[in-house]
């Protein structure tokens, strides 16, 4: 029988793309969210895969995503909540982006969790992931409400694990510097380079080892993964 799909949020570029190629790679049928549309995500429907638009900047549209995904699939094998903003706090904008970061990486995980389990509930393995962020072992000057936010999806982790056990595993994965953005100047990554004790820019396959791990393990639930390069030694 077909294996159910995974679906990936925020999988239209970056790390829940290359995190959806490869989960096609395998032979997994693959269903993202995504919110721009781009020449990739033509590329991942052309192998197979479900590309559902979704905005999750407030309730309704984090419900209309819930409902529409419905009408695709009545099963799923795992879901990763990869989708996500990374905003620093902006003078006269606070409020805005505070909410903002709530919605996605918060509201929205805690609402598809809570109203699709059931299409992980079909007596195959079934997994819930939350991508957080290793900042959250320790705040941020610059990024504080992103910090929050995260460490609201950590927690997340630990109350859906304990709920939904032992049908469904739940568990985070915690990266530190993965990939530059196109913008970062070289300063920028000279610096960040230096906060960890690897000081490389790994790449999003180490995302998808750290997802197959998670995926494939059937003892692991409720805890967090860090893929860090060492940062918390530094
Ligand atoms: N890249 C890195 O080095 C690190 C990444 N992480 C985490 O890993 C994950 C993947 O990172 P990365 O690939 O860089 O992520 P991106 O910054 O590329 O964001 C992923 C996607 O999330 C979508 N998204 C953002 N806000 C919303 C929203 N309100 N509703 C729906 N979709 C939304 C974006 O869609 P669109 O572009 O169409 O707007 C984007 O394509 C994230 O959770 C990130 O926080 C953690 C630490 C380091
Ligand atoms: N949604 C995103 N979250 C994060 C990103 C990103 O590009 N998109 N990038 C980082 C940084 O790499 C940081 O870990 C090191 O400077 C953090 N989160």
């Amino acid at each position: 029988m077909k294996q159910p799909p995974i679906l990936i949020t925020g999988a239209g570029q970056r790390i829940g793309l290359h995190c959806a190629e490869r989960l096609l790679d395998d032979g997994h049928p693959v269903i993202i969210s995504y919110r721009r549309e781009r020449d990739d995500i033509d590329r991942l429907r052309a192998r197979g895969a479900t590309a559902l638009r979704a905005e999750f900047d407030d309730e309704a549209g984090i419900m209309a995503f819930i409902g529409e995904l419905g009408k695709h699939t009545d099963r799923l094998r795992a879901i990763v909540h990869n989708a996500s903003q990374w905003r620093p706090d902006t003078p006269g904008q606070e409020a805005e982006a505070f909410r903002q970061l709530f919605h996605v990486h918060m509201l929205a995980p805690y609402l598809i969790n809570l109203h699709c389990a059931e299409l992980l509930r079909h007596g195959g393995p079934a997994d819930i992931i939350h991508i957080g962020d290793d900042v959250t072992r320790k705040g941020s000057r610059k990024h504080i409400a992103y910090a929050a936010s995260k460490a609201g999806l950590d927690n997340l982790t630990l109350s859906f694990a304990a709920s939904l056990a032992p049908q469904i595993k739940v568990n985070g994965i915690a990266p530190a510097l993965i990939q530059f953005n196109v913008d970062d100047d070289e300063a920028y990554r000279r610096a960040a380079l230096a906060k960890s004790a690897l000081g490389i820019e790994p790449g999003a396959e180490v995302i998808y080892q750290s997802l197959r791990y998670l995926l494939d393990n059937p003892y692991v639930t409720g805890t967090t993964l860090t893929v860090n390069g060492g940062r918390h030694l530094i």
